[in-house]
């Protein structure tokens, strides 16, 4: 037990935090690992008009707050939470529970209507059911899932949320790219990662499967379904990756890995989110240094409202 009462976070986590947080951040994000954070929403233009839906979580009581860098995303009192998930419009999937680190990922990446999308590890399909709709269900989207039951709550959620356009595969994402060489406009990979921006100090399973061990199984990986990635991406066509994760093996050092590989064709992009919390992405590591586009990337540190995130906007070159 520690000064707050609350059980103290893994030694390791800790000593990682304090080599990749900014020394002048490093306090006021660590003290939000014992904070309640507001529970985040987004609006569903799929399944009701926007305007409407907010209006309506104001008639009900739950002063939904408007967040600055999303006009469909609200915060709502975490108190609030279980309401929310009795009221018509999340029984209805006007409204998505959803995480406000998550939402930037598709904001980033930016799908459009008519193109041709991949999402490849894609359950429970709060991002997929978001890219749906910011392409208005028109276009194709794909939705690769490996894992069999959450494949299923997958299809469940995007059917809820009237996400009609996704067509999903169960099937593991590191095969995609050979299967589909070349053929979509945008990627997302959002990859199966350690979670260690899901840790919270109000509950300590929330690390209980956590070591620098499946740190490194994870970016195993990762390596495979980013290589996959890049190869199911058209030239010219844009990647984002992502982790809700810190560690620097499972972020800077995976994009360095294809960076290094395949430089001549890929591009790092200016991540266009205008985020109090976010700054660039590693360019040196354990006294290594990294690819100095690594700059461009964005690490989301987290706050009172989000959890921490990693994004990088990848471009593969049209020639
Ligand atoms: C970070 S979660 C994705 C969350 C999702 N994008 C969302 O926002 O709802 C990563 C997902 O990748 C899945 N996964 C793990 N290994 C995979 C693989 N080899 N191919 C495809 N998906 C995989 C996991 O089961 C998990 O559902």
């Amino acid at each position: 037990m520690t000064d707050t009462g609350l059980p103290p976070l893994p030694v390791p986590f800790l000593a990682l935090m304090e080599e990749v947080l900014p020394p002048d951040l490093r306090d006021a994000c660590l003290a939000s690992f014992s904070q309640e954070k507001p529970t985040s929403l987004r609006l569903n233009p799929l399944k009701g008009d926007p305007d409407e839906t907010r209006r309506e979580l104001e008639s009900a009581g739950f002063d939904p707050v408007p967040v600055s860098w999303y006009p469909l995303a609200f915060t709502v009192d975490g108190e609030r939470r279980r309401a929310l998930t009795e009221s018509p419009p999340f029984r209805e999937g006007r409204i998505y529970i959803q995480s406000l680190s998550s939402m930037t990922a598709p904001l980033a990446l930016a799908p459009e209507p008519g193109e041709t999308v991949l999402d490849l590890a894609a359950a429970p399909g709060g991002k997929t059911a978001m890219m749906a709709a910011m392409m208005e269900n028109r276009g194709r989207l794909s939705a690769v899932e490996a894992v069999r039951g959450r494949f299923f709550r997958m299809k469940a959620n995007l059917d809820h949320q009237g996400a009609t356009m996704v067509r999903t595969y169960l099937t593991d994402g590191r095969s995609v790219g050979r299967k589909c060489p070349e053929m979509f406009d945008r990627v997302l990979l959002d990859a199966p990662c350690s979670s260690e921006a899901r840790f919270t100090r109000l509950n300590p399973e929330s690390w209980a499967h956590w070591s620098p061990r499946k740190v490194e199984e994870a970016a195993r990986k990762q390596r495979g379904l980013i290589r996959s990635a890049l190869e199911a991406l058209r030239p010219g066509g844009l990647l984002l990756y992502c982790t809700c994760s810190f560690s620097p093996e499972e972020n800077e050092l995976i994009v360095n890995d294809v960076l290094r590989r395949d430089g001549d064709n890929l591009r790092v992009c200016a991540v266009d989110l205008p985020l109090p919390n976010r700054r660039p992405g590693l360019t040196r590591w354990k006294g290594k240094e990294l690819h100095p586009d690594l700059a461009r990337a964005v690490r989301i540190l987290p706050d009172r409202l989000m959890d921490g995130f990693f994004l990088c906007l990848i471009r593969k070159s049209s020639d």
